[in-house]
């Protein structure tokens, strides 16, 4: 028999929490990281407090993801110094620079649309320790549930990409199939209102994400 490997497992970030326990239970159903919006203009958009809350009740190993939107780098540094951050997220038009500046691991959100040209990007952010695929908007910057046409990812970026944008626990599955990622984010699709995350979707998500991993691996 063929050993599995590299063996498949979908990495699940699992984004807009505000409440400490909903956060929990999303790594106790097998979430690896969590995001917390640090966005003003966001429904999910978090103060210090909240955010320290939420990171106190979490296991060691669960990632905590600090997202930001075109922010000054002093606030950024700011919310560094308070909240246990392990991973930035930059969703906005954020130069290789200025995501360099912080002396953490970042994953740089790219707002897929048709003209873009994602090895280009890849290539001018070559310290980022992935890519977030999320769905381009003209009136807001992400967490709106959009979807962008999958088949845009090339082949040989699989293993750099976060898939994100308008992901449900009914179409992960088709997307994982498609786009082969190294891992999956997802806001609005396991809510139950805007930063309520729904237990019951959320379990649904992961449940979806094994059955995919399991499959590649037998197969
Ligand atoms: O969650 C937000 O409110 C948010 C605000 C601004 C930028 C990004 C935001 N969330 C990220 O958006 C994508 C897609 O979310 P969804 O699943 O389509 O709702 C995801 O990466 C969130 O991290």
């Amino acid at each position: 028999m063929k050993f599995p490997y590299p063996f498949r497992r979908t990495r699940v970030k699992i984004c807009g929490f505000t409440r400490p326990d909903d956060a929990l239970t999303s790594v106790q159903l097998g979430a690896d990281a969590i995001g917390l919006v640090f966005y003003p203009p966001s429904p999910r958009t978090l103060d210090v407090e909240t955010a320290r809350n939420i990171v106190s009740v979490l296991p060691a190993f669960a990632t905590v993801v600090g997202l930001f939107v075109d922010e000054d780098e002093s606030v950024v540094r700011k919310i560094l110094e308070q909240v246990r951050i392990d991973l930035i997220q930059f969703h906005g038009e954020e130069t290789p620079d200025y995501c360099r500046r912080f002396g953490k691991p970042y994953i740089k959100a790219v707002r897929m649309r048709s003209e873009t040209d994602l090895e280009s990007v890849v290539r001018a952010y070559p310290d980022a320790a992935g890519f977030l695929l999320d769905a381009w908007h003209p009136d807001v910057k992400g967490g709106a549930g959009h979807r962008f046409d999958w088949n845009m990812v090339p082949k040989e970026l699989r293993q750099s990409v976060i898939l994100a944008g308008g992901l449900t626990p009914e179409n992960v599955g088709e997307a994982l199939r498609t786009v082969g990622p190294y891992a999956v984010d997802v806001s609005s699709g396991v809510e139950a209102g805007k930063g309520i995350k729904d237990a019951g979707k959320m379990a649904a998500f992961l449940e979806q994400v094994h059955e995919y991993d399991h499959r590649a691996n037998i197969d």
